[in-house]
């Protein structure tokens, strides 16, 4: 198992950032963390990577606790959301230093990366824009060669196709070295493309976790005619009416056999959206007429779990 947490929880002061998460990442998966701003996701990446402890609960990381010693450093790669490098080294610094640091240091990966990026190895971390600076942070994650590599929002200030470059570089070293990523990212589209786990993080807690392939075959879109009540027996994750339709998400192994629905399937970005939506006053009675979308006022929105 990559990462194993039973009842994480960390607190700073009286705010929770994570509360009681529990979560079995195997190894050699590239699992999405993707949860609304505040979720905690930079805390979990944190405590994976032994930056910061936890209030109680407990986290394991490849079979050791986060930043145990030498031999889980060197297991563990992490790049902090805000790229960080050292202003006052160059690129070549950064590489000399990567090389000195790590035992498993992938120099060629490391060289060929930056010439392929066009970063001048004499320039001096500082004076490189946030994406090159970012670039950099990646060089230095994925030439350490961890087993596993911790990612906090890697591709937010990469241009398009700089962040394609980067999923298929990161995808080569998973095909090629059994590397395991967990990378959070605001941007669903690029983790349909390289994900194959998902965790959605909201409020500090775990709301969903899973293969992304399984979760997609076991929840589904129904559409049809109002209905106030909801179908027995399934599990509804959203409800949303308009005055003549009902719109569920719900998860089920079980066959959708009432023929009033229309069933549909969702794409990664509808499941993550269902499970982010905060909780909403429960459906009132209905309302008709123009207050209905008065200011304050939202379509019905029931969340069940
Ligand atoms: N060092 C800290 N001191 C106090 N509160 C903190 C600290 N770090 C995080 N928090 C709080 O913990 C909660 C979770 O923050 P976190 O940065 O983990 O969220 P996130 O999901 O990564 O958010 P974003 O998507 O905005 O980056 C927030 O309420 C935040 O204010």
């Amino acid at each position: 198992m990559s990462v194993r947490a039973r009842a994480l929880t960390k607190r700073f002061g009286r705010r929770t950032a994570l509360t009681g998460c529990t979560l079995d990442i195997p190894a050699g998966h590239v699992t999405g963390l993707v949860g609304p701003n505040g979720a905690g996701k930079s805390t979990l990446l944190s405590l994976a990577a032994g930056m910061l402890t936890p209030t109680s609960g407990t986290i394991e990381v490849c079979g050791g606790r986060p930043g145990s010693g030498p031999e889980q450093l060197t297991k563990v790669g992490y790049v902090a959301q805000d790229a960080p490098v050292y202003a006052a080294l160059t690129v070549a610094d950064h590489l000399e230093l990567g090389a000195r640091l790590n035992t498993g240091w992938d120099d060629a990966l490391a060289r060929a990366r930056v010439e392929r990026l066009g970063l001048d190895p004499r320039q001096r971390a500082g004076k490189l824009s946030g994406g090159q600076r970012a670039q950099l942070a990646l060089t230095m994650g994925l030439a350490k060669r961890p087993e596993l590599l911790l990612l906090d929002e890697p591709v937010a200030t990469l241009d398009p196709l700089a962040r394609r470059e980067f999923l298929q570089d990161l995808m080569e070293a998973v095909v090629e070295h059994g590397l395991g990523v967990v990378l959070s990212s605001h941007l669903v589209a690029d983790l349909e493309r390289v994900c194959d786990r998902v965790i959605v993080l909201a409020g500090g807690e775990v709301r969903l976790d899973g293969d992304v392939d399984e979760l997609l075959a076991v929840h589904h879109r129904l559409s049809g005619p109002r209905r106030d009540g909801l179908p027995a027996g399934q599990h509804v994750v959203t409800a949303a009416h308009t005055e003549r339709q009902s719109t569920l998400i719900v998860r089920t192994e079980a066959p959708i056999l009432d023929p009033a629905w229309a069933v549909g399937a969702l794409t990664l970005e509808d499941l993550v959206l269902a499970y982010m939506s905060p909780p909403a006053e429960p459906a009132g009675p209905r309302v008709h007429g123009p207050e209905a979308e008065g200011p304050g006022r939202r379509p019905a929105l029931e969340i069940v779990r």
